[in-house]
């Protein structure tokens, strides 16, 4: 029973399930702001369920490439591939049904091009940012980013059945908040990069130098989380929150620059999570508490 218990939570780990969380937190939000009122349940239940298996895939995928780099680092160095706990071959199992199991969900019961959009994403994640962009340039999560920034497309695909321009706004957001999110933790975690030979930003441009490049996509980061407003796709309590926390965001970048002690760059990691968090709750409660009064809004003005 035990043995069980722990064989089951080594597998839960493969599927790093709080990153997964808030990509398919991201996700929902994308099914919500889609449609007036709630999704339809069918997209809602299935496209959450394929899109949370097909993530947890593509990151298992990244426990079985990264086994060596795993084991060299001191924040990953109890996964289970680096302990021995599983061995590749029942990750490269899990990975594979996971994802299967993902696509037949996302294809049969969803539509095509969730389930294409959604391989793009893994296939991303996986091979080209795993197997090559991390280890060929530090400008790899740059570019890796966008398969982590593609949930709420995959969410606005589940419902709709089509792209919208709106939804490439939320990837566009995210896509700009990962180098932020990722640097600050690579900053404080440079020396095990430097030990595995990974060339993250401040292990081969300096500590100064990646510093500079949090605030600068901070602050494009500002200007991005404007657009749902700028573009009537959001109003005026998305726009308030989203200012509040990027005057948050602003406030650790710049303070990173001349950071008050060592442990400074996990705040602003941490301040990226609660950020990213917020900010999509920001974006559904807009939707949800506007949305009536504009419809009242046309009704009475249809009647009047
Ligand atoms: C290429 C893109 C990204 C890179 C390189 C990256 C990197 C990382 C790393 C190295 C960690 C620490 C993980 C650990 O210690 O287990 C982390 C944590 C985290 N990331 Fe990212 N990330 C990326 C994109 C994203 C995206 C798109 C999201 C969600 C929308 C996200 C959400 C999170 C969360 C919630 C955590 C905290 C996990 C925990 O507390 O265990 N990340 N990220
Ligand atoms: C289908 C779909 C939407 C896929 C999403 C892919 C996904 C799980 C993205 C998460 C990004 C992430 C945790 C990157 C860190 O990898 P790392 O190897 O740099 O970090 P590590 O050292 O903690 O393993």
């Amino acid at each position: 029973m035990e043995l069980t218990r722990d064989l089951i939570s080594e597998y839960l780990q493969l599927t790093k399930p709080r990153v997964v969380a808030l990509l398919v937190f991201c996700a929902v939000i994308g099914m919500f702001l889609a449609v007036p009122g709630i999704p339809p349940w069918r997209a809602l239940v299935f496209g959450t369920l394929g899109i949370w298996m097909a993530s947890g895939s593509a990151a298992a995928f990244n426990h079985l490439i990264d086994e060596r780099i795993d084991k060299l680092m001191a924040r990953t160095a109890r996964r289970p591939l680096a302990t021995g706990s599983l061995t590749p071959r029942q990750v490269l199992v899990f990975a594979v049904l996971l994802g299967i199991a993902s696509m037949l969900v996302l294809a049969l019961l969803v539509n095509l091009l969730t389930a294409l959009l959604t391989f793009g994403g893994l296939i991303g994640y996986a091979l080209v940012y795993t197997a090559y962009l991390k280890r060929a340039t530090p400008q790899n999560i740059v570019i890796g980013g966008l398969a982590g920034a593609i949930p709420p497309v995959l969410g606005w695909t589940a419902v709709t059945g089509h792209l919208h321009a709106f939804a490439l706004q939320l990837c566009l957001i995210i896509f700009v908040w990962t180098p932020p999110h990722f640097w600050a933790l690579a900053i404080f975690r440079r020396d095990d990069y430097a030990r595995a030979q990974v060339p993250m930003l401040p292990v081969t441009h300096g500590v100064a130098y990646t510093r500079w490049h949090v605030l600068f996509y901070t602050v494009l980061l500002v200007l991005v989380t404007l657009l749902p407003a700028l573009t009537g796709m959001s109003g005026l309590i998305y726009l308030g929150g989203a200012v509040v926390l990027d005057v948050g965001f602003l406030y650790y970048a710049v303070r990173l620059l001349n950071p008050p002690d060592e442990l400074f760059p996990m705040k602003v990691f941490k301040y990226s999570i609660v950020y990213l968090m917020a900010l999509f709750a920001f974006l559904l409660a807009d939707h949800w508490l506007v949305e009536p009064i504009v419809q009242q809004g046309l009704v009475l003005q249809h009647l009047s």
